[in-house]
């Protein structure tokens, strides 16, 4: 092969203005080493960074300015080439740097970090008093010559004018080099070089009170391998003191070897069988195995109850694509949420599955990422960023909950797990199953239109009946005297549950950050009178007031009811813990487990109280939406919602598809097994027609209503929506660029009908963190008619809002707009 010239190279610089592949030099020393998507260091300006080669060509466009690559920094490249490509995709997808683009596709530990060594080129002439600093810097050189020149002045920050003095007088010289994030792992471990002959004469040998030697060697040699030194240790009773004169002698060698950090323990139990699957499982498991196997990219929408038995169809499809030598990725909301998910894939795969998840430490994940780089896995369970994983021969990603917005990345790139799943489906031939028993509108609808292959699970597997949901409605509650925050259903429905021995779970609707204003006594919501969004409640300095988060409008908190007259309108927003205080005074005989933010920051808290919980330590599962997906409870019977509307005064135009699909799966949570299961909804709104077919599960005729509505709104699906946000710690700044931005959109889109522009306003999250925010939204039908104005627009305004400094940010395809 004749060796490429020139490398071309993204760098890790985060800035628009150097968002192009850079030429470098190969030098012949390093021809053999480059691929596409080898990392490696080069010089760009003063400094030397970090990048990735994209490609090769013959020729640069300066010759003589086109400097050499410094470095290659893996022997195997962290890219494939196909992740190259969607690392190019996603950035024109998501208008992110390619930079940035590759970096979303690389565990964080990856990340080397270009440093600078000092090396005494000769001694400094002058003997320096002990205890000046010319001395103490020198002992330091010489004792830990590996400490780089920003730990040195981190340190010591009064040596920085000396370092430089010496560099300049040439007694000391600046060497560029990296220093990894991250370092494999490695552990001590033992063996024994001998021949059984060897064996017997090492053993005469040692002397006769030397027992624990000749245990330790006998045991050693038996094994016939290396084995992990604390483990040796811990099974034999040796010591550091036992092994040191077998060392000595060279009968045992110790030697680092590089490990897995595995972050579930070694848990080889039972390994779980396929379960026979019922008819409506083998079809569904049938159309996937299909689909994979024609080798033809595609996506199915897998549209089956709570309880229908999604996983085992999973389990098996997985089984199945793996056994024809492809490789599955399974995407689960949030794996911290979903243990008993991640429990059933080690049971029935074991090692051949890797983990990937966000509460994992930096070192975990790196080792997982680099078992799934070295093929030596072929499944990946895990959260969002698992769909980039590095395969390269992709049989079938599967997206569980499809609808949840954990899937939508709320950094640069913000993309979206659905469609990265889909350009990967395109380029493996792959495919790609949608999971959900509420799915999100835009799958349904394309469902609906024929580009998606739908599949029903209509019944749950056992046949059970899904759940009976009662819907109370609170007003009456509080006429007939109940001004607890149960319902008298519900405090009857746990009392019996308590009197049984059977469990129930508390659900606290409490989406994202708004609080409501309601009357308790008619059921009237505060909105803004130019918006009709919903008002927000604040409380600052002991004022009580209410705001607007489209435009901004304020008034004070009223004391009595506008319609009503009535005395009773209260801001909502009930946190866990007064429920628990509430509980622990109506019930005080029940266990309650708490499961919320403040409860679970720990690394293993979720599994840890959910398995609390199965083993019957307690009898009420009490949390927020952490616990309405996923979870099967066979003892749980009842299950509780304190209110469901918190969801549906959000300012947002999917409030009532978030609140259905809510209430849905928390339903969906009662009586999965013998015991019929029974779900009582507390509201305010019972009327309201997103808790109305919540109430019958009915996701289809929700569907049909809603999708009526997205219609005549020109909202997703039939626009997409992009945001854009300007950030300004001066509002005026912030309005100045959302304003401009405007005017160029308005300019170069203005007049089609296929394009919407919304108007510069304040974001629902209108000041953040003491930076005012406002957003540009954009409507479209489809993103190739606009991409190229919208790149245009964001791109030069991106500067100007840094110039000012703020920022601009963009969310194509935004789910949520804040
Ligand atoms: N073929 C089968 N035979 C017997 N039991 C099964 C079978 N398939 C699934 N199950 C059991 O049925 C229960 C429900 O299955 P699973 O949790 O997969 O439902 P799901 O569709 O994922 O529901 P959800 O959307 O609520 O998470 C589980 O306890 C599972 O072990
Ligand atoms: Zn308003
Ligand atoms: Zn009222």
């Amino acid at each position: 092969m004749i060796a490429p010239k020139y490398a071309e190279v993204i760098v890790e610089v985060k800035s628009a203005s150097v968002d192009r592949p850079f030429h470098y030099e190969v030098p012949a020393l390093l021809a053999d080493r480059v691929h596409v998507g080898t990392r490696v260091l080069v010089p760009f300006g003063p400094r030397r960074v970090e990048g990735y080669i994209v490609g090769f060509s013959e020729t640069t466009d300066a010759p003589d300015k086109t400097k050499p690559l410094a470095e290659v920094l893996d022997d195997e490249p962290p890219l494939t080439p196909d992740l190259v490509k969607l690392a190019g995709w996603l950035s024109e997808r998501y208008l992110c740097t390619k930079a940035a683009a590759v970096q979303a596709l690389l565990p964080s530990g990856m990340r080397a970090k270009a440093t600078t060594f000092l090396r005494i080129k000769t001694d400094p002439p002058d003997v320096y008093l002990p205890g000046s600093w010319e001395s103490e810097l020198l002992q330091e050189l010489y004792q830990s010559p590996n400490k780089t020149k920003e730990q040195l002045v981190s340190e010591h920050t009064e040596w920085r004018p000396l370092i430089r003095a010496w560099v300049e007088k040439g007694f000391l010289e600046e060497l560029h080099g990296v220093k990894h994030g991250i370092q494999a792992k490695t552990m001590a471990f033992l063996f024994t070089p001998l021949t059984s002959a060897d064996l017997q004469t090492a053993l005469d040998e040692l002397s006769n009170r030397a027992k624990k030697q000749k245990e330790l060697l006998s045991y050693l040699f038996d094994a016939g391998e290396a084995l992990m030194m604390k483990d040796v240790f811990a099974v034999t009773g040796a010591s550091s003191a036992t092994l040191k004169p077998l060392l000595d002698k060279g009968y045992v060698v110790k030697e680092e070897r590089e490990v897995n950090r595995d972050p579930y323990g070694i848990q080889h139990a039972e390994k779980s069988q396929p379960l026979p699957l019922t008819p409506t499982q083998e079809n569904a498991y049938q159309t996937i195995k299909t689909a994979v196997d024609s080798g033809a990219p595609q996506t199915i929408l897998l549209q089956g109850v709570t309880g229908s038995g999604k996983t085992e169809v999973y389990l098996q499809a997985i089984a199945s694509c793996v056994e024809q030598d492809r490789q599955a990725i399974m995407l689960v909301p949030e794996i911290a949420l979903t243990p008993q998910m991640v429990e059933q894939f080690k049971k029935r795969f074991g090692d051949e599955v890797a983990v990937l998840h966000s509460r994992l430490s930096t070192g975990e994940k790196y080792d997982e990422w680099r078992r799934i780089r070295h093929g030596e896995v072929n499944i990946v369970v895990g959260a969002r960023s698992a769909i980039f994983a590095p395969f390269d021969s992709l049989g079938l990603m599967i997206i569980d909950e499809e609808h949840e917005t954990s899937y939508k990345q709320d950094d640069h790139p913000k993309y979206l797990a659905r469609e990265v799943a889909m350009y990967r489906a395109r380029q493996h031939r792959a495919t790609v199953v949608l999971g959900s028993a509420t799915p999100a509108l835009e799958t349904r609808w394309w469902a609906h239109q024929g580009i998606v292959q739908r599949i029903e699970m209509p019944e749950r597997v056992r046949g059970q009946k899904l759940p009976k949901v009662r819907v109370i409605d609170m007003r009456d509650e509080l006429q007939s005297g109940n001004r607890s925050m149960f319902a008298n259903a519900l405090k009857q429905g746990i009392e019996e549950r308590l009197e049984r021995g059977e469990q129930v779970i508390l659900f606290l609707n409490r989406r994202g950050f708004a609080t409501f204003v309601l009357c308790r006594s008619c059921g009237y919501v505060a909105r803004c009178r130019d918006c009709e969004i919903p008002l927000t409640y604040h409380k600052a300095r002991g004022l009580e007031s209410l705001r607007c988060h489209y435009c901004g409008f304020a008034e004070r908190l009223p004391e009595t009811c506008p319609d009503c007259k009535g005395d009773h309108v209260r801001h909502f927003g009930t946190g866990t813990q007064r429920v628990e205080e509430e509980l622990g005074k109506v019930f005080p005989e029940a266990k309650v487990i708490r499961m919320d933010v403040d409860t679970t920051s720990g690394k293993d808290a979720h599994a840890t109280l959910l398995s609390r919980f199965r083993k019957g330590e307690a009898q009420i599962l009490l949390g927020t939406q952490m616990i309405a997906k996923g979870l099967d409870f066979p003892k749980v019977t009842l299950v509780g919602v304190i209110s469901a509307e918190t969801s549906l005064y959000l300012p947002d135009f999917r409030a009532a598809e978030r609140t259905f699909q809510l209430l849905t799966q928390v339903a969906g949570r009662a009586g999965r097994h013998e015991l019929p299961g029974e779900v009582i909804v507390q509201t305010y709104n019972p009327q309201h027609y997103a808790i109305q077919f919540a109430k019958h599960q009915e996701y289809e005729k929700f569907f049909d209503h809603e999708v009526r509505h997205r219609y005549t709104l020109n909202n997703p699906p039939f626009f997409e929506l992009t945001a854009f946000t300007s950030v300004n710690e001066d509002e005026m700044k912030a309005l100045h660029i959302a304003r401009t931005l405007e005017d160029r959109l308005r300019r170069s889109l203005d007049g089609r009908d296929d394009v919407i522009i919304l108007g510069t306003s304040p974001a629902p999250l209108a000041r953040l963190q003491g930076k005012y925010r406002f957003n540009v939204v954009l409507k479209y039908k489809k993103f190739k008619g606009v991409s190229a104005p919208i790149r245009e627009a964001y791109q030069s305004l991106q500067g100007e809002a840094q110039k000012l400094g703020g920022y601009l940010t963009i969310d194509v395809n935004a789910q949520m707009i804040l």
